[in-house]
């Protein structure tokens, strides 16, 4: 595995709640960090069904424009009862011709357990797949996952994205109602930073 060896980083994601999450876990290894928008970068189309295919496109986008290494972070929530999904459709999920709508999307996910008159515990998985890739084309990628389930209502003004429906396993509060430091120790992103970390930091 390569190691990171640099003292410069950009972020390849557009998404302020994760910037704000991969932020914080950065911030220990003292590594300077900027964002796509910060190097005036776009989104690059997410064409690849799969979290690492995803996960590559970005950061290999960001990587080539910046010449830098660049992590990316692809990640959504997969509802057993909904055969995984959204899963990598997360955010496609929520959007508007007005922009993102996360309370529609946690919504129609709720809607269409409902339907299903789907059984309690409705038991999902955040999954979050990390690409730290290199301007020569080398890549690296690590995949992390929290189980719980899906809650509603809606509870919490915590993180973003469909954090207020999910209680992950082990705890009785959703995402949006726990304590930032707490979900940096045990989200689906800090399940992958870790295993980034043990395997390019150390
Ligand atoms: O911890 C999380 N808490 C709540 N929701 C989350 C989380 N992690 C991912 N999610 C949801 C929302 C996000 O919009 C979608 C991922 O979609 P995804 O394409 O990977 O990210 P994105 O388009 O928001 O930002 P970008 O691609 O620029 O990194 O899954
Ligand atoms: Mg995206």
């Amino acid at each position: 595995m390569r190691k990171f060896t640099g003292d410069q980083l950009v972020m390849a994601s557009h998404n302020k709640g994760k910037l704000r999450e991969i932020a914080a876990l950065l911030a220990p290894f003292g590594i300077k960090v900027s964002s796509a928008a910060d190097h005036g970068l776009d989104e690059p189309e997410e064409t690849e069904s799969t979290f690492a295919g995803n996960a590559r496109i970005k950061a290999h986008y960001a990587a080539k424009a910046t010449g830098l290494p660049a992590l990316s972070d692809d990640s959504g929530i997969s509802v057993d009862a909904l055969d995984g999904a959204p899963g990598v459709y997360t955010a496609d999920w929520a959007e508007t011709p007005n922009g993102r709508d996360f309370a529609m999307a946690m919504e129609k996910t709720w809607n269409l357990l409902e339907a299903k008159n789907a059984p309690f515990p409705r038991t999902a998985a955040f999954n979050c797949t990390l690409c730290l890739a290199w301007p020569d084309g080398h890549d690296e990628l690590f995949v992390g996952k929290v189980d719980g389930q899906v809650v509603w209502p809606m509870r919490g003004e915590h993180g973003f994205g469909y954090d207020p429906i999910f209680v992950p396993n082990g705890f009785d509060i959703t995402f949006g109602e726990m304590d930032p430091a707490k979900k940096h120790e045990m989200s689906h992103r800090a399940d992958a930073f870790a295993k980034l970390v043990a395997g390019c930091f150390d």
